[in-house]
């Protein structure tokens, strides 16, 4: 991805590259997942997610973002590059959106209580760098029957008392008939995976 962005070569070899691209991509036979299949590779909820563009390590999309707990709440790190960016030189509000949402869908996990965001507000104070390395926070703050309340911001590592992007975000657990509708692959589901990995 930062290749691709980033080259200023000529067109002969953008072309030349190109078709290499494209012979490479047709060795990616056998079997595709499809579409709500969840990888053989993923722990999910609430672990492993190789190809999601936000954590995955699997993914050219993802920065990827590394998550571990913190305190009340969990913390990702990762460094946004210029395939992230939105004004030159910064980071994309897009994608400082994404990482707060990944991030704040972690914060709900860990406390016990998967959810999916159904409203997400994001205020930006300051451009977010890139090629710099950045701290994301999130916690929960409050609960309410299904709905969970999680605050999030994005800071860089040299300076984390300084929030460049805050969020306030609601995430509600779906009842167990619509997570099975939702998620017809998912571990106990009819027809869906016995146990991570397991396939
Ligand atoms: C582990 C890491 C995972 C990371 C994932 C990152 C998070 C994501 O990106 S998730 C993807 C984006 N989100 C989505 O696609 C969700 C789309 N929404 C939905 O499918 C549904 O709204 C769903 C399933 C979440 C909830 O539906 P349903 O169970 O019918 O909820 P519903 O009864 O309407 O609402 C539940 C409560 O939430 C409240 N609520 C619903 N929407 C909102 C909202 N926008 N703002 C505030 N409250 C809301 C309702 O008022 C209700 O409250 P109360 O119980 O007090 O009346």
């Amino acid at each position: 991805m930062d290749a691709t962005v980033r080259t200023a070569t000529p067109t002969d070899v953008l072309h030349r590259v190109t078709d290499g691209v494209r012979r490479l991509t047709g060795q990616l036979t056998g079997r595709r997942r499809a579409r709500a299949e969840i990888p053989a590779v993923d722990e999910f909820p609430g672990g492993v997610r190789m190809y999601s563009p936000v954590t995955g390590a699997g993914s050219p999309l993802s920065p990827p973002m590394r998550v571990t707990p913190d305190g009340d709440g969990v913390v990702g790190r990762c460094t946004l590059g210029i395939a992230h960016e939105g004004p030159p030189g910064y980071g994309h509000g897009g994608m400082s959106a994404m990482l707060l949402d990944e991030l704040m869908g972690w914060a709900c996990a860990a406390a016990g209580s998967p959810g999916m965001t159904v409203s997400l507000q994001v205020r930006y104070h300051r451009p977010v760098p890139l090629e710099t390395p950045l701290r994301v926070f999130a916690r929960v703050t409050g609960t309410e029957g299904r709905k969970i309340s999680v605050d999030g911001s994005i800071s860089t590592e040299e300076d984390p008392s300084v929030a460049v992007v805050t969020a306030e975000g609601v995430f509600v657990s779906p009842d167990p008939d619509r997570t099975r509708a939702l998620f017809p692959d998912l571990q106990g589901t009819p027809g869906g995976r016995q146990a991570h990995g397991s396939r």
